[in-house]
């Protein structure tokens, strides 16, 4: 993509009053969304689309980041996280995916961080208003959408049988017996179909509010709410969350303890943890050029027990400083795909996934977020959620890390409550 054919966009961020709930201000039928707790931003239009394949998609995008930035102009009087000229993103898992990774600019984004409410209004200054200055003219809400046609389908297992899984899993043992690799992330797919013009905020409503702690996306059709945050850069801070090792969470209060003591006391997990951690924090280093110690990676010493709706999780919290010269699209391509959705070696397990799967993940387990022209940027690893095609078909995927000792009947059963963040916000509204 040459820069000429890029376009010259200007941002202009202004703050408003609290405009309470964002997603009514999102596209129906493609909504692009980042929200935690409630706050975050929301986007709507699409001013600038960018699509990406391939082995270099992530750098090929930070390349032309870089040029439309090189010549936008951004008035910014808000500047918190999500103010300014932003793209939303998806990128696939895997390289060979046949499926596009995208970066998409929209219209206007409406926001909430820290407190601060901002609407950002976008242009695209050769073609739509000239190059002269963007005229100052009271701040407009963009119109509240109501509310359209329920998203609803039940999932159904998909190419990855039961059967098929314990296949895979079985072949994954014995190569991990056979020293090949020593961790792989197998997953399985479900399939759906919503009505073609159902609206999909409500998918992104349900998520968000049964899962608050985590962080709820949806680019470009793909919707889920993440526990797992790749990579977050705020200013020069950079900040991780690591997940691997799960347990579902019990019926009771006296079962849901156990889980989660069995959880803490498991060697299998605590293996697979490690495995996540290490290779999240040698990727990283990769990238560190500090000389300075004080500004180096720390991670918590131990895994802690992170509870959700759904299950138990091991976690781990990395934190360190931005090195000098990279963007956070240089983390999220160092990061990814870590072996909490990979393997370990990355290079001995990848090709396997491929060969063991019988299907494309396309952006499951890929990079979802947000970038900023000020540097800023949140990227999770999009698991718990579903891509959702312009025609309404659903596909999810969920997976589970498999090391020596782990059992293909277990490994199954785990994958259910990983499904069940999507296979509940697709349930009628009554339920
Ligand atoms: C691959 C998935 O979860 C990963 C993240 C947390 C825990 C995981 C595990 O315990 O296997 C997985 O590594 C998924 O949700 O599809």
């Amino acid at each position: 993509m040459s820069d000429s054919a890029l376009p010259r966009l200007r941002a202009r961020t202004r703050p408003i009053s609290d405009p309470g709930d964002l997603l009514r201000f999102a596209e129906p039928q493609d909504p692009a969304v980042w929200l935690r707790r409630g706050d975050g931003i929301v986007g709507g239009g699409c001013l600038w689309r960018g699509e990406f394949q391939g082995e270099s998609r992530i750098r090929d995008a930070r390349e032309v980041w870089d040029a439309i930035l090189a010549q936008a102009r951004v008035e910014d009087a808000v500047r918190v996280p999500g103010s300014g000229l932003v793209a939303f993103g998806a990128f696939t898992f895997a390289a060979s995916s046949g499926y596009a990774s995208v970066l998409q600019i929209p219209q206007f984004i409406i926001g909430r961080m820290d407190g601060k409410s901002f609407l950002t209004e976008l242009f695209v200054t050769d073609s739509t208003v000239g190059s002269g200055p963007v005229p100052t003219v009271p701040v407009r809400l963009p119109l509240i959408i109501p509310d359209g046609p329920e998203a609803v389908t039940d999932l159904e297992p998909g190419e990855m049988t039961q059967e098929r899984h314990r296949e895979a899993v079985e072949c994954a043992l014995s190569r991990i017996e056979q020293g090949e690799f020593t961790k792989i992330v197998i997953s399985r797919d479900q399939h759906g179909k919503i009505e073609p013009d159902a609206d999909r905020r409500h998918i992104v409503r349900r998520l968000a509010n049964t899962y608050p702690e985590t962080w709820t996306y949806a680019v470009d059709g793909l919707i889920g709410a993440s526990p797992e945050m790749l990579v977050r850069v705020l200013g020069r801070s950079v900040t991780a969350r690591v997940l691997a090792g799960t347990l579902p969470r019990g019926a009771n209060e006296a079962d849901d303890a156990a889980a989660k003591r069995a959880l803490a006391d498991s060697a299998k997990n605590r293996v697979e943890h490690k495995f996540a951690i290490d290779s999240a924090i040698e990727s990283l280093r990769r990238l560190d050029t500090h000389d300075d110690p004080d500004t180096g990676l720390t991670a918590s010493p131990e895994p802690f027990l992170l509870g959700l709706p759904n299950v138990w999780h091991l976690a781990s919290d990395i934190r360190g400083t931005l090195p000098q010269g990279s963007s956070v699209l240089d983390l999220v391509e160092a990061l990814h795909p870590t072996a909490a959705v990979g393997g370990t070696p990355r290079k001995k397990a990848m090709p396997v996934i491929d060969e063991l799967e019988p299907f494309d993940r396309r952006r499951y387990a890929g990079p979802a977020g947000w970038l900023s022209a000020s540097g800023d940027g949140e990227w999770v690893v999009a698991l718990r959620g579903a891509e959702v095609d312009a025609d309404g078909s659903v596909t999810a995927f969920a997976g589970g890390g498999i090391v020596a000792g782990s059992e293909a009947a277990d490994e199954f059963a785990e994958t259910g409550p990983k499904f069940r963040p999507i296979t509940e916000a697709l349930k009628p509204l009554a339920e």
